[in-house]
């Protein structure tokens, strides 16, 4: 039962992991009808305080009031009970059950035993259907896309009927219309008596959506500030203390040699092939709305998957990139998914960024642990990761840290052709900043980057040009001078503003 109108309140909440202060005194107040944003760097907290409210760890001290009642949650179920609903940052579907299925995983057995089957469906179409469009609820959730899966972990919260509702980082794996499609649907809760408490690291959508925003630093709220009061240099200074600096990019990098070529890359039967030399130095973004084809042709070019065209290495034209062999012909690929793609959950953090990289650490058979940890350690200093101990369960870590992780781990192959495959999702916006630059650093000493990305934003701040793929093809092809995110967006909606076909 929906218990909108209530207010929740957090008060003096504490929370550490062994010697790690995850939250220290920290405070929130959310209002009925509000769209309240939690903003913070990667581990600074959000996550822990996002788990207290849903009832999966249980604050040090601190009190947590719903209304003028005192909470205490002690598991997930009684968070529900409170109507508290909770869509975290993992996209967590249950790949082999059905849409349907998935859609009522884990809610009250009660409350859905009362619910006839039928009535179940019509309720899961009706609340998917707010977000996307044409799914098969008997479909097994592990056919859809990335961001459909999150649309189902939206729903899942939704058909709960939340008088709470809690979005961590939930927008990351969508796609912009259905970004767009949940934000209509926020409004229309929060218009309800509803109160929403948002998790994002893109500045675009925190400013679209907040009615008030909270910075956490370091585990500590260090302030609140309302819609009105907006700024992005603040929200920036607040979040790192520092008056965020901003880093130029090199735009006049050199482009050498071509390294990498594709030839009549077919991704659907009959769609348009596609061709692409990638140069030396040269950063070439791949951009589209969820499954159009941007995804599948990163993919081919690292030889992930195979089909019709070819794709070589310049250097070495008789061989092409195949499965297996991206790695020795200096190509390197950041998979989207972390989980299940790019993690190893029962290894250690430095483990997983050594894995592929292991014979820079070898002393004649055997491997030298103080090199590896010395060779990780700058990039944990590079690329600011917030850990315990190198040793520590890579599960120990936030999100963007993970991220960060896995990035480090690529980096470190030295390739010449490095693709990514959304790399910065959920990574907070000042390490953002550093990784363009670490990124602008590394073409300028002549690596080719394919970046596929769902923030346009990163697309016109750092890349040379831009595929926009329409319908398995690439619809626009849009050079640097007129780089605009409405020329990006235009296109992904298979419209030209501004681009060149
Ligand atoms: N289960 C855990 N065991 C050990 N340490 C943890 C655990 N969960 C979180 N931490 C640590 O607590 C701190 C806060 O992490 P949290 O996930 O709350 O950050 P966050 O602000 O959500 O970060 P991100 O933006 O990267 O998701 C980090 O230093 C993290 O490594």
């Amino acid at each position: 039962m929906s218990v909108a109108g209530s207010g929740l309140r957090l008060t003096g909440i504490s929370k550490h992991f062994g010697a790690t202060r995850a939250l220290v005194d920290a405070e929130l107040e959310l209002r009925p009808s509000e769209v309240h944003t939690l903003l913070g760097e990667n581990g600074s907290g959000k996550s822990t305080l996002v788990k207290i409210i849903g009832g999966v760890h249980r604050p040090d001290s601190g009190s947590l009031t719903m209304g003028a009642t005192p909470l205490t949650l002690r598991s997930p179920r009684q968070a529900h009970r409170r109507g508290i609903a909770v869509v975290f940052q993992e996209v967590l579907t249950a790949t082999s059950q059905s849409v349907l299925d998935n859609i009522w995983l884990g809610t009250d057995g009660v409350f859905v035993r009362r619910l006839a089957r039928t009535a179940q469906r019509r309720i899961a179409a009706d609340t998917l259907g707010r977000l996307i469009d044409g799914i098969d609820l008997d479909a097994p959730a592990g056919t859809l896309s990335l961001s459909e899966r999150q649309a189902i972990c939206i729903a899942r919260a939704l058909v709960r009927d939340p008088g709470t509702l809690v979005l961590d980082e939930s927008t990351a794996a969508l796609d912009v219309r259905t970004r767009d499609r949940l934000f209509a649907e926020i409004r229309r809760l929060t218009a309800d008596g509803v109160g929403v408490l948002f998790i994002s690291h893109r500045m675009d959508e925190v400013q679209e959506i907040s009615d008030r925003v909270s910075v956490l630093r370091s585990g500590r709220t260090v302030s609140t500030v309302d819609r009105g009061d907006l700024s992005v240099d603040r929200l920036i200074a607040d979040m790192t203390g520092t008056s965020g600096v901003i880093h130029g990019l090199d735009r006049d990098r050199p482009l050498g040699d071509p390294t990498l070529r594709a030839d009549g890359v077919t991704l659907a039967a009959g769609a348009a092939p596609i061709d692409l030399t990638l140069r030396a130095g040269e950063l070439v973004g791949l951009a589209g709305l969820e499954g159009h084809g941007q995804d599948a042709f990163l993919k081919r070019l690292a030889g992930v998957t195979a089909g019709p065209g070819a794709v070589t290495r310049v250097l070495s034209p008789d061989i092409g990139v195949r499965p297996g062999n991206g790695a020795k012909l200096g190509v390197a690929y950041l998979p989207r998914e972390r989980r299940g793609e790019s993690l190893f959950e029962s290894m250690s953090i430095r483990d997983n960024f050594a894995l592929p990289t292991l014979r820079q650490d070898r002393r004649g058979v055997l491997l030298s642990s103080g090199r590896m940890r010395k060779r990780f350690a700058e990039f944990v200093s590079a690329l600011k990761i917030r850990l315990g101990t190198q040793d520590d369960p890579i599960s120990s870590l936030s999100g963007g840290s993970q991220q960060k992780v896995v990035l480090a781990r690529w980096l470190a192959t030295d390739p010449k052709v490095l693709l990514l495959n959304d790399p910065t999702r959920g990574v907070d916006i000042m390490t953002k900043r550093e990784i363009y630059t670490i990124l602008d650093r590394l073409c300028a000493d002549g690596m080719s980057i394919v970046l596929l990305s769902s923030e346009v934003e990163e697309l016109v701040e750092l890349v040379d040009r831009v595929l926009v793929f329409r319908d398995q093809s690439v619809f626009a092809e849009i050079p640097r001078e007129s780089l605009t995110s409405e020329a990006v967006v235009a296109a992904y909606f298979g419209r030209r503003a501004g681009a060149v076909a």
